[in-house]
């Protein structure tokens, strides 16, 4: 809070005038820094966050297609972590800094307040007024509204007289129930830097003080006894505070000795009853409670008037000076406590959330981000391993495709030279078949046994017949001596073949049935076209022909050669698939 610095308050009870607006850097207060450092926690989680969202998204993907590089347990992980920086964002932006009010009834617990938030908010007043818990929180709309527990509603509060007729009118509030009370955060910059305020109803009214610790302290930061300067510290309200610091180590506690400005009816006994409430105060908190040191205690204990602060700052606002708010002599001096309360209550929740809430945050998302990068670092070296790898196996498999590429060359070099030997070799062979069957062409000759007639038209159907006669033999017997001496020479090539190209196959895929191309039977067709080889022969009536037989022998070389020319081209179509 601000205010205490922004003001100067003179000791003489007119002196107190406010002083001039100080730069944004000299008016901050404990809260502001502390505030200031809140949201930037909250922006480093946020970057966490998104971080963590974005690296989670690419691992999914990446486990999807390389399950190599990033396993299923460092996914989850990952997922977990996420899960984990959000549920702490949810956490830093919802979590405030809680303060709760303790003290017997119509000490000045609500009208502390009060003046802490600088306008009437919490109804006050002589007897039992405060009938449930009230909880003073920012509103995030800037209405200011209630909601009591267990409910949605939202029940508008424009004023402290409003407020108080809308928690008479609910008859079934208990003093255990938490109503909390949402007020603009523009009015009131203790709400702006996010911390709520806990009234109570007076411990001397109720037997459950258990129930109340449980359900309402356990998450403050700061507990404030409002004690009655007037009178001693009573059993009710020590005993209050043993119960608190049974339940939690070391609870922050100050005392605030409220109504001092009655003591200034008195003023000559006002530094022996200081001094005596003092060490009754200090010994409460450094022997009975040990929750501080003697040097701690003296800066926990206060001596105020609630109502006069409440009063100066409501009338400042109005434009009266501030001093127009006195009750009594000594209000400056009483104002300067409040304000100097107000520092060390600041200094004091702020302290106490870093311990108790953001320390713990911090160091969760220190941890969860040292678990994050250990993992990526992981992910990291395993990709550059498996990168390295996969980089050895495509040049290993580059420099065998190149091998293969070669042997594939040489191996098709081989199968033409291959080729052109067994073309070579049929035509010798066919060559050889045929003139041996030439020099017995008179055999099927003979074998034609066609009644002869010399009319003319008789004539021709018999050379025609005889024609065909010697074509069929001839072809006959060349497929008898050829056919099989030649498929077989054709079969072992292509098995050559097939064994060679295996050779270029990985062992486990050498078993594979190689189909052979060409499977049907091979077979030699020979076409000798007498009619036109014999076209030109002139029977003799006596039966002589006009060629002699050497001219025929030559004549049916030039078939030989013909066949040759034909045998070639039928076994390139045989091996044209290589
Ligand atoms: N003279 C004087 N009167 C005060 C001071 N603080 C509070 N009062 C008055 O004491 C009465 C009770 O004050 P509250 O703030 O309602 O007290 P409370 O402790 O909240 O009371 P409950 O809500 O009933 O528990 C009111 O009339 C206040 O005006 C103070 O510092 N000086």
């Amino acid at each position: 809070m601000a205010a205490y610095i922004n003001r100067t308050i003179g000791f003489g009870d007119s002196l107190v005038t406010p002083r001039s607006p100080l730069s944004d850097e000299q008016i901050s207060s404990p809260l502001q820094v502390f505030g200031q450092a809140k949201k930037q926690i909250n922006k480093i989680f946020v970057d966490v966050q998104d971080y963590v969202a974005d690296a989670s998204e690419r691992m999914i993907d990446v486990n999807k297609l390389c399950p190599d590089v990033i396993n299923e347990n460092e996914l989850k992980s990952m997922l977990d972590y996420r899960s984990k920086v959000k549920g702490i964002c949810e956490v830093l932006t919802r979590d405030h800094m809680k303060v709760a009010f303790f003290g017997r009834t119509s000490n000045g617990k609500s009208t502390v307040v009060n003046a802490m938030l600088g306008e009437k908010v919490l109804p006050s007043g002589i007897g039992h007024t405060t009938n449930c818990f009230l909880q003073v929180e920012g509103s995030q709309t800037g209405e200011a509204y209630l909601v009591t527990e267990g409910s949605n509603e939202k029940q508008n509060v424009e004023s402290v007289t409003h407020l108080a007729h809308a928690l008479n009118y609910e008859k079934q509030l208990n003093e255990k129930e938490l109503v909390h009370v949402y007020w603009p955060k523009d009015k009131c910059s203790l709400l702006r830097d996010d911390v709520a305020l806990v009234d109570s109803p007076g411990v001397d009214v109720t037997p459950h003080l258990d129930d109340w610790i449980d359900a309402h302290c356990i998450d403050a930061d700061v507990f404030v006894l409002v004690a009655n300067a007037e009178s001693t510290l009573m059993v009710t309200e020590k005993n209050f505070f043993h119960k608190v610091s049974t339940k939690l180590s070391k609870p922050n506690i100050f005392i605030l000795n409220n109504r001092w400005d009655a003591s200034a009816n008195e003023p000559e006994f006002l530094d022996q009853v200081r001094k005596q409430h003092m060490e009754r105060a200090t010994d409460f908190l450094v022997k009975e409670l040990k929750v501080c040191t003697p040097e701690e205690a003296v800066s926990r204990v206060f001596f105020i008037s609630a109502k006069e602060v409440l009063q100066a700052r409501v009338k400042e606002r109005s434009g009266f000076p501030l001093n127009s708010g006195a009750l009594a002599d000594g209000f400056g001096a009483r104002y300067l406590e409040f304000e100097d309360f107000e520092r060390k209550f600041e200094e004091c929740i702020s302290k106490s959330a870093i311990k108790t809430k953001f320390l713990n945050h911090s160091q969760q998302g220190k941890h969860l981000v040292k678990e994050m990068l250990k993992i990526m670092e992981t992910i990291h070296n395993r990709s550059q391993e498996q990168t390295h790898l996969k980089m050895c196996q495509k040049k290993e498999f580059q420099e065998k495709l190149n091998f293969i590429e070669q042997q594939l060359i040489s191996i098709t070099n081989q199968m033409k030279m291959k080729i052109h030997q067994m073309v070579d070799d049929v035509e010798d062979k066919v060559s050889k078949a045929l003139n041996d069957e030439i020099r017995r062409l008179s055999v099927l000759v003979d074998e034609f046994n066609l009644p002869f007639h010399p009319e003319a038209l008789v004539l021709n159907v018999y050379k025609k017949e005889l024609h065909s006669h010697v074509e069929a033999g001839l072809g006959s017997n060349l497929r008898a001596r050829l056919s099989t001496a030649l498929a077989m020479n054709i079969d072992q090539s292509q098995r050559e073949m097939i064994d060679k190209m295996s050779t270029l196959l990985p062992e486990d895929k050498r078993n594979i049935n190689v189909t052979n191309p060409k499977r049907e039977p091979f077979e030699v067709l020979y076409r000798l076209h007498c009619d036109n080889l014999c076209g030109d022969f002139h029977e003799q009536l006596e039966f002589k022909f006009s060629w002699g037989l050497s001219k025929l022998v030559t004549r049916v070389s030039s078939l030989a050669n013909w066949s040759r020319n034909q045998s070639r081209v039928l076994i390139v179509n045989i091996f044209g698939c290589f």
